[in-house]
């Protein structure tokens, strides 16, 4: 048998509710198979961030030549990537491949603790984004990279075009988790203008939900869904997880990557 696979290229959450930890265990509730690659390795719970040691970029280089000399690969999602030389790696060796490639700019955690070193960011726009399939960018993660406010959901339907249109990814998803009242994402394709909406939920514990998300993202899209679709089953999926999210650790706790067995959401 061979299954859907799908790489992931970000950092380790010691704590299990983000980065790699995060991606790996939704690749697996979508039955597709998860490689990684580590950029960075985070002391994090769900308190936050205590400490970051990030991958020499040459051992990065090698997990990347390790999984392309020897395995099949559908889907690239990348989450965490730091220094400017790592984007630099991973952009270069992503545009070789030539599969859909979901691209979510992590630049700060939940917790607030600065993910990504500042001069990263215009290296994010330079490597990776022109190979993204789709940018999943939170609101405060577009606000920065696009030097604009944005209050509603006019402006992040303008964020969504401008990462296409300005910052040559095909698609982008402008989350809006970070907005009052209802959980609505913009999705541009470069041809029309998508929203998904759902009742906000009432809770604390959403550590992890933009690295899960994208990963579903991802994991569909490996399934050789279209976007749109690959969105609404991921949109499906994370309001579920948020629903049954994990009261574990005195901080902000993590979503249920399992929630969906109960719900049905495939
Ligand atoms: N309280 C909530 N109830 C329902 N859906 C939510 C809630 N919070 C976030 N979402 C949804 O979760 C997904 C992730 O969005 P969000 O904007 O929180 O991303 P993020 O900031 O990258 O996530 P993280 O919390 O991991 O930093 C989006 O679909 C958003 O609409
Ligand atoms: C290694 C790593 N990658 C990504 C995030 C973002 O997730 P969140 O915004 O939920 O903290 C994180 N906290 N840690």
């Amino acid at each position: 048998m061979k299954p859907f696979t799908a790489i992931t290229i970000a950092g380790s959450d010691s704590g299990g509710g983000a980065g790699i930890q995060a991606d790996i265990k939704t690749f697996e509730e979508w039955e597709v198979y998860g490689m990684s690659v580590l950029t960075s390795l985070t002391a994090q719970n769900t308190t936050g961030v205590q400490d970051i040691h990030h991958v020499p970029v040459s051992f990065i280089e090698a997990q990347l030549g390790s999984i392309e000399e020897d395995l099949p690969m559908n889907v690239i999602k990348s989450g965490m990537v730091a220094t400017k030389e790592a984007a630099k790696v991973v952009g270069n060796w992503i545009a070789r491949q030539h599969i859909p490639y979901v691209c979510d700019p992590v630049m700060v955690s939940a917790s607030g603790h600065p993910l990504m070193e500042e001069e990263t960011r215009a290296a994010l726009s330079e490597y990776l984004f022109p190979h993204a399939s789709v940018v999943t960018p939170n609101i405060p993660e577009a606000e920065t990279l696009l030097d604009m406010e944005i209050k509603t959901e006019e402006d992040m339907e303008e964020a969504a075009r401008k990462f296409v249109d300005r910052l040559g990814a095909k698609g982008a998803l402008v989350k809006g988790g970070h907005l009052n009242g209802e959980a609505v994402d913009v999705l541009y394709d470069g041809g029309i203008i998508r929203t998904y909406r759902e009742d906000r939920i009432s809770t604390e514990n959403t550590h992890g939900t933009g690295c899960t998300y994208a990963s579903a993202i991802a994991a569909n899209l490996a399934m050789g869904r279209t976007l749109p679709f690959a969105v609404e089953y991921a949109k499906n999926y994370i309001t579920e997880a948020i629903r049954h999210s994990f009261d574990i650790g005195s901080g902000s706790g993590p979503t249920n990557h399992w929630a969906h067995r109960k719900e049905r959401v495939r």
